[in-house]
């Protein structure tokens, strides 16, 4: 479905992506870490047709993609909801952009996750759980194949974050939508996807991929079974041997 080719990226001489290839197939969850500041945004940006590639080719289901906007849905590390707007219309908006808002749709996600009595409300009158879930919802609701979640819940307290990994995946194992989703956090990238991505420091590539051997539905539970932990174990040590000592520009 997504096949990142060969992609290179550099801002002036700061080469930030060197020959990065992956895909994600259809309906795989595909976790992304990677050491801070080795592109992982940057990526996101040049997937969702912001910015421009040095090299490479993104293809989206065979076609190319490149700085073509609106082909996937995003959601970012703030929930980013136009506090003017209602819910509703947050949720509407990316649809509305292209004239075919769902209102019917939107309405029905807002029940499914239990905030339809919110649908009318302004976003203050929200949670910061509670408006990362219209954001998800929003993203959803673009009908989009395949969704980027870009550290989503990196701004959550760390309670809210392990009841929405729960609540994502709850929603995902129900629709199965491509995702692919950046994360600091070993953890969160272990409990929630089909196979994780460790890219490399500046410049990224794919230093070692791992697929999840866990079943699915998954349980919390399995945080703490021992095979979690020496999965969280290997990780953390690909991750260390990436750490930043390399970065002197
Ligand atoms: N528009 C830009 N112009 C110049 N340099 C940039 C630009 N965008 C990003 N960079 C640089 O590219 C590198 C990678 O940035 P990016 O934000 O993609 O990393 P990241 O892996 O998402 O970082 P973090 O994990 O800290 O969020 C950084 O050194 C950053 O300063």
């Amino acid at each position: 479905m997504l096949n990142i080719q060969g992609i290179h990226k550099s801002f002036g001489s700061l080469q930030v992506i060197n020959n990065l290839s992956f895909e994600v197939k259809e309906g795989e969850f595909v976790a992304i870490i990677g050491p801070s500041g080795s592109g992982k945004s940057t990526l996101f940006q040049l997937i969702g047709g912001i910015s421009t590639l040095d090299g490479g080719a993104i293809l989206l289901d065979e076609e190319d993609i490149q700085l073509k906007r609106g082909t996937i849905g995003y959601m970012p590390q703030q929930p980013c909801l136009l506090p003017w707007r209602t819910i509703l219309e947050n949720v509407t908006i990316v649809e509305e952009l292209q004239q075919q808002p769902h209102i019917e749709q939107a309405q029905a996600w807002l029940e499914k996750v239990g905030l339809a009595q919110f649908e009318n409300a302004y976003p203050n009158a929200l949670s910061g759980g509670m408006q990362q879930r219209v954001s998800f919802i929003r993203a959803i609701v673009s009908d989009k194949p395949i969704l980027c979640l870009d550290e989503p819940f990196s701004a959550l307290d760390e309670f809210t974050r392990l009841e929405m990994q729960a609540w994502l995946l709850s929603i995902w194992e129900q629709h199965r939508k491509s995702i692919l989703f950046v994360t600091h956090n070993i953890e969160e990238a272990l409990f929630l996807a089909d196979r994780i991505l460790v890219l490399t420091k500046r410049p990224a590539t794919i230093k070692e991929e791992m697929i999840v051997p866990f079943e699915r539905p998954r349980s919390e539970g399995i945080r703490h079974s021992a095979k979690f932990y020496a999965l969280k174990q290997q990780l953390f040590n690909y991750l260390k041997e990436e750490k930043d000592d390399a970065y002197v520009d």
